[in-house]
């Protein structure tokens, strides 16, 4: 079996392609980084660090490395005769990836049995979006013709794993506990096998539980360290209001999605208590920059922050915790975080009503509006 991963960073050495390798496929990372590209084409294997109470290392072989940016043509012929293509390349870069797909697609034999894409990004239907990029980069007419050669499915991954030492090459470090979810359906009878992934009908209340809890409370003890003064994600929970604003939240979004998706109550407060113990993990080097990363994507319309804050001004009730989160974020200034750069520029020069609008997709007859908008514009320098 092979396998073609977009993203060689963290999360793509340190987890899709680890549960890959594990599940017997032979890994080919595609990344746009030529020296981590180069590094993993001279190494026999790279080792995956778990840190925790259990130290744990895990090998990994029987991976290739092509460099996407200038090796195309080979990727494609890759693709054209892969099982599956995975991507952690981060939302905002799958419609870059999209056209080499669907060139693979291409060239695919009709024989061969259907491609397995799996999009492995921190984001609602991530696959669906790749997918869309796929097929408009295919001619119209060849797409009935190429439509049974691919499924498509939607996926959530969770694993921290944080920015990587300069000096670490090619290893990775990450926290012992993972969970992939895939949705099944698209697959019919014959899903890929992977065995570190749990295979489930609909994805939607375990993706929205993983982002809405998982990336919601990993965001706010972000923002809220940073305010504080702090740099190292686990030790942001050691100071008093950032562990009280995150448990605030996660209370919030915990409401939601068990009214929303019926989950256990009970269950759900076990996770989320689990979950504030894995971000205090001391033995990883994560940061509330990393983890803080892109402040105009988490402050969109359909991610942590504001996707369930509108879900749950529409069943009527006013998310506290999640309003104050956002204005952390607001304040969220970090040199070298190109959106973080954009946001600042944006609250000293833009109105409120235009950053509502533009960054947090909200109208004007949403009942969360007047909040985020009172939010924006203590924010602004106007
Ligand atoms: N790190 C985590 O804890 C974690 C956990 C779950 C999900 N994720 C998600 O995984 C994705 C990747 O996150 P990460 O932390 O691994 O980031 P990362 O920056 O470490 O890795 C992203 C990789 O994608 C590569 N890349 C960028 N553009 C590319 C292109 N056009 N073609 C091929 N490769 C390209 C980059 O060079 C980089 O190596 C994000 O969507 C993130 O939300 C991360
Ligand atoms: O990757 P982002 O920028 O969407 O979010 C940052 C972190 O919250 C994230 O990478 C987590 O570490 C991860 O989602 C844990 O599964």
């Amino acid at each position: 079996m092979k396998a073609i991963h977009f993203g060689a960073g963290n999360i793509g050495r340190g987890f899709v392609g680890l549960l890959l390798h594990e599940a017997g496929y032979e890994v080919v990372f595609a990344d746009v980084n030529g020296p981590l590209i180069e590094a993993l084409q001279q190494a026999p294997s790279y080792t995956v660090h778990e840190a925790g109470e259990t130290p744990t290392d895990k090998v990994v072989d029987n991976f290739r490395a092509l460099n996407s940016a200038t090796s195309e043509a080979d990727l494609i012929n890759e693709i054209a005769t892969a099982d599956a293509v995975t991507t952690a390349v981060g939302p905002t870069v799958l419609r870059f990836v999209a056209p080499v797909i669907a060139a693979g697609l291409a060239r695919r034999e009709a024989g061969l049995p259907p491609l397995a894409v799996m999009a492995c990004e921190n984001a609602i239907n991530a696959t669906d979006v790749l997918a869309e990029q796929v097929w408009a980069n295919v001619p119209e007419g060849d797409r009935a013709a190429l439509k049974g050669r691919v499924a498509f499915a939607n996926t959530a991954v969770d694993r921290i794993v944080p920015g990587q030492s300069k000096d670490a090459g090619i290893d990775v470090t990450v926290e012992a506990f993972y969970e992939w979810v895939i949705e099944s359906p698209a697959f019919g009878s014959a899903p890929p096998s992977i065995p570190g992934a749990t295979f489930v009908e609909d994805l939607a209340p375990y993706i929205e539980r993983k982002l809405f809890t998982v990336n919601t409370g990993h965001a706010t003890v972000a923002y809220l360290g940073t305010q504080a003064g702090v740099s190292k994600l686990s030790d942001a929970l050691l100071v008093p209001s950032v562990a009280d604003g995150a448990r605030r939240v996660l209370e919030e979004t915990s409401a939601l999605l068990v009214a929303k998706h019926g989950l256990d109550e009970a269950t759900q407060r076990a996770y989320r208590q689990k979950i504030l113990g894995r971000f205090a993990n001391p033995s990883l080097p994560d940061t509330v920059e990393r983890v803080g990363r892109q402040p105009l994507r988490k402050l969109s319309r359909h991610e942590r922050f504001i996707g369930p804050a509108a879900e749950i001004a529409e069943r009527g009730t006013r998310p506290v915790a999640l309003l104050e989160a956002i204005a952390a974020a607001l304040r969220f200034d970090v040199a070298d975080d190109e959106q973080s750069v954009e946001l600042q520029r944006m609250l000293a020069t833009d109105s409120a009503e235009t950053i509502v609008a533009n960054v947090c997709g909200l109208e004007a007859t949403h009942p969360l509006y007047a909040d985020v908008l009172a939010v924006v514009a203590a924010a602004t320098r106007l």
